[in-house]
């Protein structure tokens, strides 16, 4: 469970200052996958660095529009920079903190990860969103179906032990916030066997394993939580927080 003290800030809040010289601070919020990439690697990288989390699923406080114009967590910001997007965050990260680079420097892995990241994309996360989304329950088998076929091109894609090869890196770190996330949605209809997914169910005991990916652990019960309550319109970001 992440460590770091924690603070939502919504709209009617004021701009945080500025983080000090040379520190580095993470916009956030304490659900969300894509941040959840970025914290994957501070950790994995021994980074040390302040969060501030923000109500990006209800109203957000206008002046994190001054911070990213997407206005979408995760961002960045360090030294007077700014930087947005969960994958850009991530590089940015092994290029101002060199130590330990996670990101692959041959072109073809690079390349290799990158063509994943976006079969991920158009063939998984699209109908994950659609199913949170979609109200219909009439509709949720064939969107979890879709998932579900989807995901045999990440069970393809996956050199053992990890995505990454003999330890876990970058296309690891961006894949795994997902799959602890899976379970919201067993209600409708995603279920991943064992039997059909045989190299990601023995992939995700090797990444809850890893200290990095435990340091930004929630358990299913909390996951599932967060999703009833966003899937409900009432996206509780201050799950958590509260207690
Ligand atoms: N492509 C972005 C997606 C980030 C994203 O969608 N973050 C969500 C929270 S999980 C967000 O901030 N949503 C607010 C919004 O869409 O207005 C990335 O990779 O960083």
């Amino acid at each position: 469970m992440p460590s770091q003290t924690e603070k939502a800030f919504k709209p009617g809040s004021t701009c945080p200052p500025p983080p000090g010289p040379g520190k580095l601070r993470l916009y956030s919020m304490r659900f969300c996958p894509y941040a959840q990439r970025t914290r994957l690697f501070l950790a994995a990288k021994g980074i040390e660095y302040e969060t501030v989390n923000i109500s990006v699923l209800s109203e957000k406080p206008d002046w994190f529009f001054e911070k990213t114009p997407l206005g979408k967590v995760p961002v960045l910001e360090k030294d007077g920079k700014i930087v947005y997007e969960s994958l850009v965050c991530n590089e940015y990260l092994d290029g101002i903190y060199p130590d330990k680079c996670i990101t692959p420097s041959d072109p073809l892995e690079k390349a290799r990860q990158s063509m994943v990241l976006a079969l991920w994309d158009s063939k998984v996360i699209g109908f994950y969103y659609k199913l949170i989304l979609t109200k219909d329950r009439d509709e949720w088998p064939a969107v979890a179906k879709q998932l579900v076929d989807g995901m045999q091109a990440i069970e393809n894609a996956l050199t053992q032990p990890f995505f990454s090869g003999d330890n876990a890196g970058a296309l690891d770190y961006n894949l795994w916030p997902w799959f602890e996330r899976f379970s919201m949605l067993k209600d409708r209809g995603v279920e991943l066997q064992e039997k059909k997914f045989p190299k990601l169910t023995a992939w995700k005991e090797h990444m809850l394993e890893l200290p990095e990916v435990k340091a930004c652990y929630f358990p299913p019960e909390v996951q599932e939580q967060f999703g009833k309550s966003w899937m409900e319109g009432t996206p509780d970001y201050d799950i958590g927080l509260k207690k």
